[in-house]
């Protein structure tokens, strides 16, 4: 039906507002901002706000989008909201038929998918779309999981990634929404998350295992040196582009990688970003054990199920005994290092590495 000679009623353009929360496919950033800008034009009239900061990336497209509809009338935006919904309609589907493997809620975690069998408890990232990468929402579901872990009836936990990478690192994104009290505040903010979130991992009593499926990037990479061991399949690469990033090492990398890997080997990583194969790694200690890709889940988890039986006081003591040692230590680095990523993460270099991203001009 051609729709533009009709005028949408205020229930035709609630019914596109319905039929918006049913698209099965991600119409893209571009249509969403279309729909953003013509939704408020159509509710509230002409864009009357004032312009976000150049830091608020996600607002600031937001109102760029909206006060380019200039003096659009309300009926003509409501009518221009409701013919795009209806040229999205092949994709309009029943939110139930998301294929498995999406990023949807599965176990209470919207991030995760954690389960548990066979004294193994595995922590899997599931934002495979994204590679992985690690939102707000994902480092506190991580805490989560980890405590809850760690008081479960595992003997051991693994950390793994769905789809075609283990992570690529922190979500970009997470450095677009700033509060009221602006960038030096999100910093701050951020910089007690990450304390915490890397505390989690210190402290883990049982044996943390990482199955290294693809591509680790940043702290996904780093948090390793954390892990007491490391499977990778033989298509995953490891890479921390911190200087690239205008930032620096965390997860405890600058005192675990020099002593893993050798100082040199350390620097060529976390200062000039060099990215290791699954083989170099594990020739540099980071990684335990290399599997072909078309091996790699089944001969993994049929190592793991063996090493969950082994008597579960004896596991947890051995940790205990093989870490103690170093606990203070690597709280004294986590802390350090923290404290310098809040200062990159106010430096122009940093901006304008994250702006780089999320503008689609650069990758790493
Ligand atoms: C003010 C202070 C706030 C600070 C908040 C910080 C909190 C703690 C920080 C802890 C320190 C951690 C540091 C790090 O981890 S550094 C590493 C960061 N990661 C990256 O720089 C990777 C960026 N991604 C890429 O370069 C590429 O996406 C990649 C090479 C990984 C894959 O390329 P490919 O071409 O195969 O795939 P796409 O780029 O098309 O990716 C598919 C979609 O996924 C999105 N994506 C992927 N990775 C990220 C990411 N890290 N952050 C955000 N989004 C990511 C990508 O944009 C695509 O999305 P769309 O389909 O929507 O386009």
């Amino acid at each position: 039906m051609n729709r533009t000679a009709m005028r949408a009623s205020q229930k035709d353009f609630e019914n596109s507002m319905n039929q918006v929360k049913l698209l099965k496919k991600d119409p893209g950033n571009e249509v969403k901002l279309k729909l953003y800008a013509l939704y408020k034009q159509a509710t509230e009239g002409p864009c009357n706000m004032p312009k976000p900061g150049v830091f608020d990336l996600i607002n600031k497209a937001k109102w760029d989008a909206w006060n380019a509809l200039g003096s659009l009338p309300k009926e003509a935006a409501r009518q221009n909201y409701v013919d795009l919904v209806s040229s999205l309609s092949p994709s309009l589907e029943s939110s139930s038929q998301v294929e498995p493997g999406t990023d949807r809620k599965s176990t209470g975690f919207e991030t995760l998918v954690v389960t548990s069998e066979d004294g193994i408890t595995k922590i899997m990232f599931n934002r495979p779309k994204k590679k992985n990468a690690i939102n707000t929402e994902m480092y506190h579901e991580i805490m989560r999981a980890l405590k809850a872990a760690s008081k479960d009836d595992s003997i051991i936990t693994v950390l793994t990634g769905n789809g075609d990478y283990y992570s690529s690192g922190n979500d970009l994104t997470n450095f677009t929404d700033i509060p009221p009290g602006g960038v030096e505040e999100k910093a701050e903010n951020s910089a007690v998350l990450l304390r915490e979130f890397v505390g989690c991992f210190i402290d883990f009593p049982k044996p943390l295992i990482a199955v290294v499926n693809g591509p680790a990037v940043g702290i996904s990479v780093t948090l390793l040196g954390l892990f007491d061991a490391v499977y990778a399949s033989d298509r995953a690469t490891f890479h921390t582009p911190f200087s690239h990033l205008g930032q620096s090492p965390e997860g405890c990398s600058s005192y675990t990688f020099p002593k893993i890997m050798s100082p040199a080997k350390a620097t060529e990583m976390l200062i000039f970003g060099k990215k290791l194969t699954a083989g170099e790694a594990c020739a540099q200690g980071l990684v335990t054990e290399v599997f072909p890709d078309s091996t790699f889940q089944k001969e993994v988890w049929t190592r793991l199920k063996a090493f969950a039986k082994l008597p579960p006081n004896a596991v947890r003591i051995s940790k205990e005994v093989i870490r103690k040692r170093e606990r203070e230590k690597l709280h004294t680095v986590n802390a350090e290092e923290c404290n310098v990523l809040q200062g990159r993460w106010l430096s122009d270099e940093c901006t304008n590495a994250v702006v780089n991203f999320l503008s689609r001009k650069s990758k790493l």
